[in-house]
């Protein structure tokens, strides 16, 4: 649903009183979990990444103008936001020790990351790149799904998909596409659940999929 139809079914819901701002807010959670394929789930999801990836960003196009964006005060590099029953959290990685511990404390309980790098910035593919390696070599996180966002495509001199893949050491062969999670033998010991989105989070373009892609994976 567009934003301004989003905004004059609010204006309606507020005019009829509670019940009807209680239908129009259920709703509203439901269509925006519904387009990331993930209204029927339960999950705790991060969104992981170097400062000026765009994870405060991803989180903003996720809630609309009604939910606020909370910044645990014990957590001033985190922020959080709930729909239903999906948690989304951010968190800075890259020279952040304390930032990294308390991200590893949700590793238990998680159910998906997305790790997100600004692929027009080709000064920082190796910062990011390593961060990422940390990821996949961590034993607790062997069965978490990891969604790569190749964000700011709408920059001009962005890499594209190959380049951002060999850059992040990433080949196609290593990750698993939505028809491969189709495929039963996936679940049985199959590669690694991990794969490669090129999305302009400005644009609203390209993250969907990724998160339908995640969902895919979700129980
Ligand atoms: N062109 C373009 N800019 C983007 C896109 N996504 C985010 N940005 C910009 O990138 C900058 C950083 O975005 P943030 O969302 O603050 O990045 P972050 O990962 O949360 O960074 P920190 O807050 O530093 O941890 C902002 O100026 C955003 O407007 C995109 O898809 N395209």
């Amino acid at each position: 649903m567009g934003f301004t139809r989003r905004r004059r079914n609010q204006e309606v819901a507020l005019e009829r009183g509670p019940m009807s701002l209680f239908t129009w807010l259920r709703d509203s959670f439901l269509d925006i979990l519904g387009q990331l394929g993930l209204w029927n789930k339960h999950a705790k999801i991060i969104f992981l990444g170097l400062d000026n990836a765009g994870k405060t960003t991803l989180l903003g196009m996720l809630k609309d103008d009604r939910i606020v964006a909370s910044r645990p005060t014990l957590y001033p590099t985190m922020e959080e936001i709930s729909l239903g029953n999906v948690v989304f959290r951010t968190f800075d990685l890259g020279g952040h020790e304390t930032a990294r511990r308390i991200w590893r404390d949700y590793f238990p309980e998680l159910n998906g990351i997305v790790f997100i790098v600004d692929a027009a910035d080709r000064t920082r593919f190796l910062e990011a790149r390593e961060e990422l390696d940390h990821l996949l070599e961590d034993p607790m996180l062997s069965g978490v799904p990891i969604v790569i966002l190749g964000n700011k495509i709408d920059i001009p001199i962005a890499a594209g998909e190959d380049e951002f893949r060999r850059a992040l050491g990433l080949p196609y062969h290593v990750t698993v596409s939505q028809a491969d999670l189709q495929n039963t033998k996936f679940f049985a010991g199959g590669p690694r659940p991990v794969q490669v989105f090129m999305v302009s989070v400005l644009k609203r373009s390209g993250y969907g999929e990724a998160f339908r892609w995640l969902a895919a994976l979700i129980e």
